[in-house]
C-alpha cells in the first residue's frame, strides 16, 4: 500500500467537511447571516422546499467588489439558488452601497463595501471569491485561508505549478510558493475530481480557457503536432475596470491590434496546465489581440497532424466532452455574440488546406472569469455543476 502522493497530502490539508455537514455540526447558522435579500416568493414560506433552501444557501464573499469579474460574480450568485453574495469589500470605496460602484445590480443586491477583514468574513461566508490583480490576490488569498475560509482565486496566483515561471513571467515575487502545485485548476471540464471538496481553486485566464478546452482532448490522443498556433481575440472587459490608456474609448473603438506578441503571460499557463493533463509539452505562439467589443473571446488554433480531419476533430472533442454541459461543438463558425453573458463554449473545427483551424468563442468575464468560477463553487459544494448558470 502506498500513501497519498505529497501533492494529495497538501491537497487533502485544505479540505473541508462539506458544507452539509457543516450545517449539521452547527457551524453554519444562517440566522447570523447580516440580513440577505431572499429571493423566493411569499407562497413558499413554510414548505419544506424552502426549509431546505435556506438551511443550504452558500454564503460568498466578494473581494474586490468593484471590479468587473466582481460585478459578472454577483449578478451571477444573486440569480443562484442555493448561493448569495453576503460581504463585499473594497479598499477604496468602504461605506458606499455596492449599487453606488455597479449600478447594474440595483434591485438584486443591497450591501455595504467593507474592508477585507478576514476574521469578520469568516462569521460572513462559506467561500470567498478573491477578484483581486495577482500578487494581491495571493495575500489576500492566504489570510482568508488562515481564518479557514475556502477561496476561488480568479487571479493568475495559483495557476502554475512552478515558482520559477510565475516569477520570470509575473515579474515579482510569489506570495506564497510554497502552495504551487498543489492547487486544484478550476477547470472542471479536465480537473473535476481535484475541484470536487478542494478548498482553494485556482480559476482559470480567459484566453487559457479558450485554447486548452480544444487543444487538451488533441494533444492527449497525440493527434497533432506539438507546435501549435494561437490568435486570440478579446473584448476590452477583459483588461479590467482599473484605467489604462490603450483601454480608453478613443484608443480601443474602431481599432484592433495584438499586444504582448510572444511575451504575453498565458502562453507558460496554457503549456504547462496542458503538460498536466495531457503529459504533452506543446510549442505554443499565442498572440492576443484587443478588440472593440465589451465583452467576449474568439481564440483560432491552427493545428496539423497525421491525417488530421475536422470530423477526427469533432469525434475527439465529442469523447471528451460528453459530459460536458457548456461545451458545444458547432458547424458554423462559433461567434462571440453567442456566448455573451453565458457560461457556455462553441467550438468548431474547419479543414483548410491540409491543416485543421479550431475556432473557440467564450465569454471572459463569464466562462473566462466568473461563470467558472460559480461553476467550481458548484462541484466544491457538491452541486450541480450548472446550478445558476
Ligand atoms: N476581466 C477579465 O475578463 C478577467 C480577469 N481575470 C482576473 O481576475 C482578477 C480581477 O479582474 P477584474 O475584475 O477584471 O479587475 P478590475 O481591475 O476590474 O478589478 C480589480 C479590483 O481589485 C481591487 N484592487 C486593485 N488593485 C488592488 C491591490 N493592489 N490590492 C488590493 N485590491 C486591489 C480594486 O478594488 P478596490 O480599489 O475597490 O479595492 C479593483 O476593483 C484579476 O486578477 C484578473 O487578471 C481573469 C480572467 C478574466
Ligand atoms: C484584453 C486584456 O487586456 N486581457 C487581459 C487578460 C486578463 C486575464 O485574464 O489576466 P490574468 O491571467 O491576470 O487573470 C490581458 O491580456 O492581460
Amino acid at each position: 500500500m502506498h500513501g497519498p502522493s505529497p501533492a494529495e497530502a497538501a491537497t487533502a490539508a485544505f479540505r473541508c467537511p462539506p458544507l452539509t455537514d457543516l450545517v449539521h455540526s452547527g457551524k453554519i447558522d444562517h440566522e447570523e447571516t447580516p440580513a440577505p435579500i431572499r429571493r423566493h416568493s411569499s407562497f413558499l414560506i413554510g414548505s419544506p422546499f424552502i426549509a431546505n433552501h435556506l438551511l443550504t444557501m452558500i454564503r460568498v464573499g466578494i473581494i474586490g467588489a468593484t471590479g468587473y469579474t466582481a460585478f459578472e460574480a454577483i449578478r451571477l450568485i444573486q440569480g443562484h439558488p442555493q448561493a448569495e453574495v453576503t460581504a463585499v469589500t473594497s479598499r477604496g470605496d468602504e461605506g458606499k452601497s455596492i449599487v453606488e460602484v455597479h449600478p447594474a445590480l440595483r434591485g438584486s443586491i443591497d450591501l455595504p463595501l467593507s474592508l477585507a477583514d478576514p476574521a469578520v468574513l469568516a462569521q460572513q461566508c462559506d467561500v470567498a471569491f478573491c477578484c483581486l490583480p495577482h500578487a494581491a490576490s495571493a495575500e489576500s488569498v492566504r489570510s482568508l485561508r488562515e481564518v479557514g475560509l475556502r477561496v476561488i482565486d480568479l487571479s493568475a496566483d495559483f495557476r502554475l505549478r512552478e515558482v520559477s515561471v510565475y516569477e520570470e513571467w509575473y515579474a515579482t515575487k510569489h506570495p506564497w510558493p510554497e502552495l504551487l502545485g498543489q492547487v486544484a485548476y478550476g477547470l472542471p471540464e479536465l480537473f473535476e475530481d481535484q475541484i470536487k471538496g478542494a478548498d482553494l481553486v485556482a480559476n482559470p485566464g480567459c484566453y487559457p480557457t479558450s485554447a486548452i478546452l480544444p487543444l487538451a482532448p488533441l494533444l492527449q490522443a497525440k493527434a497533432i503536432d506539438a507546435n501549435i498556433i494561437v490568435d486570440a481575440k478579446s473584448g476590452v472587459s477583459g483588461a479590467g475596470r482599473t484605467p489604462k490608456l490603450v483601454n480608453l474609448y478613443c484608443e480601443a473603438n474602431e481599432s484592433i491590434t495584438a499586444y504582448a506578441i510572444g511575451s504575453h503571460r498565458h502562453q507558460p499557463e496554457m503549456v504547462d496546465v496542458l503538460e498536466r493533463f495531457t503529459g504533452v509539452q506543446a510549442d505554443i505562439l499565442f498572440t492576443p489581440h484587443l478588440t472593440p467589443m465589451d465583452r467576449g473571446i474568439l481564440a483560432t488554433i491552427y493545428v496539423q497532424g497525421p491525417g488530421l480531419t475536422a470530423a477526427k476533430v469533432k469525434q475527439m472533442w465529442n469523447e471528451t466532452y460528453a459530459d460536458a454541459p457548456f461545451v458545444h461543438i458547432v458547424d458554423a463558425p462559433p461567434a462571440t455574440k453567442h456566448v455573451s453573458g453565458t457560461n457556455h463554449v462553441h467550438m468548431g473545427a474547419f479543414d483548410a488546406g491540409g491543416r485543421v483551424v479550431l475556432c473557440c468563442a467564450i465569454d471572459n468575464v463569464t466562462k473566462g472569469a466568473s461563470g467558472a468560477a460559480v461553476q467550481n463553487m458548484n462541484c466544491m459544494f457538491g452541486l450541480d455543476q450548472t446550478m445558476g448558470l
